[in-house]
This record gives structure tokens, sequence and C-alpha cells, in this order.
């Protein structure tokens, strides 16, 4: 898929699926998703004062917590679907970060920020679907300050036997048609399983990360390799 039919496609499935993203998320997940945050704010041990970006942040619960956990911090919260971006402002207005949290209606792929902007840049759930991957990451590091943090939250590909088969089948097979029933929404949870085929396993994206420049790159498997975190810090070098 070229880069404008990828993208025109992906914004019509979030912006179908929007009002029930939340719901369907706890579900196809089996709410996993909320402990795999947690983990992922604890490795990140975001400070107050602390700025940060979260890129394809939807409907904002990672924006939301990273905007709680750096207190007075500047927040940015950047996605190219309306309809996401309209579920997240109600939560964020809900939870009186209105004035805290900044929400962009943007791409991904090209950041409106200077060089050194941000202690953070965060994208959950979002890179298997953009376009190029390297792009985002290297647009991740651009933004952010030396010393700062680059972090990937993704759904990834488990390589244990029988665990794999299991869950390309649940994928595969199950989810399009929880997506049906649920959200009303068969093609677009059919996406699902086809953009991660084409995303690169645990190894390979902490390759990515190294090879843009990023440094210490850690990389922690989540339920079995289910999902992945990624975390890089922007050389002092890379002023
Ligand atoms: C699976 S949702 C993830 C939402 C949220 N980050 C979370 O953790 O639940 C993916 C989001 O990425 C957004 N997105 C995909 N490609 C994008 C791009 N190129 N630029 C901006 N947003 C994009 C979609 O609109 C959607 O809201």
């Amino acid at each position: 898929m070229d880069t404008h039919s990828k993208e025109t496609h992906v914004q019509s499935v979030f912006q179908k699926v929007a009002p029930k993203y939340d719901l369907m998320n706890d579900l196809i997940s089996f709410r996993r998703h909320k402990a795999w945050r947690k983990f992922t704010m604890k490795q990140m041990n975001v400070q107050p004062g602390d700025t940060a970006i979260d890129l394809c942040c939807g409907t904002c619960d990672w924006t939301i917590a990273i905007a709680k956990a750096s207190q007075n911090g500047r927040t940015v919260g950047l996605d190219f679907s309306s309809n996401m971006l309209e579920v997240g402002r109600k939560k964020v207005d809900k939870e009186g970060l209105s004035n805290q949290i900044e929400l962009i209606q943007g791409n991904a792929m090209e950041l409106p920020f200077p060089d050194n902007s941000f202690d953070y840049a965060t994208i959950g759930f979002g890179l298997r679907n953009v376009a190029d991957y390297s792009r985002v990451l290297q647009e991740m590091q651009r933004v952010v300050k030396p010393g700062g943090r680059v972090v990937c939250l993704e759904t990834s590909k488990p390589t244990w036997q029988p665990f794999k088969s299991i869950y390309y089948l649940y994928f595969e097979r199950i989810l399009p048609l929880m997506g049906r029933l649920v959200a009303k929404s068969y093609e677009q949870y059919k996406w699902l399983p086809e953009s991660l085929k084409a995303f690169p396993g645990r190894e390979e994206l902490a390759q990515m990360y190294r090879e843009i420049g990023l440094q210490n790159v850690q990389a922690f498997p989540l339920t079995g390799g289910v999902a992945a975190l990624h975390i890089g810090v922007k050389g002092k070098d890379k002023a």
C-alpha cells in the first residue's frame, strides 16, 4: 500500500471506530492494555515538569497518564482522526486537564514542532498504523531534547509455539468477528491483524531504533510477546 492509500484507509478506520474504541480495547486485549500502560509509565518514570508529545494519541489514555505524572509539564497529544480526538478531548476536560494538555490534529509523519522541544515522545498502538515507521521514529527523535526518550508501546509478534498459533487464530479469525458484533465494524477490525503482519517483530524494531541513532535501546516483551515496549534515548551529540 502506498503512503496516501495507507493514510486514507487508516484515517477512515479510526473515524469509524472512535465511539467504540475504548470498549473494544478492553475487550480484545482482555484489559491487558491497562497493565501494559501501567508498566510503561513505571519504566518512563516521568518527573514533575517533564514535557511530552504523545503521537497518535487517539482517545488520550496515555496522554492523560503522562500529564498527570508530569503535574504541570506541557503535554501535547497529536492525531489525524478528528473523531478519536473528540472522544479524547471529553476525557481531558473531565479530568480537568484542558489547561495542561494541548490536542492537535496533525500527521505523525511531520510533527509541527522545532527540534529538541520535549523530554518524551511517545506513540501507543500507533506506529503500526503509519505509512513509514522509520520516518516517524526519526521525527520523534528530532523533537525530543538530547537525553530525551522515544517510547513506543505496540502490539507485537509472539515467537513461542504453541502460544503463537493460538494467538494468530484469535487475532485473525475471532477478533474481526468481535469487531462486527460489538462495534459493527468487521472491515475495520480486520485491519489490526493485517497491519501487524507488515510490522517488525520486537528485535527488528529495536534494531530500527538503533539504526536511526537512538541509544540505550530497551525492548520489553509484554504478555508473552503479544505487545512490546521500546525505549530509546536521544544522544547528547544529536542536538
Ligand atoms: C490504535 S489507535 C491508538 C490510540 C492511543 N494512542 C491508544 O494508546 O489507545 C491509533 C491512532 O493512531 C492515529 N493515527 C494513525 N496514523 C496516524 C498518522 N499518520 N498521524 C496521526 N495519527 C495517526 C489514528 O487516528 C488512531 O487514533
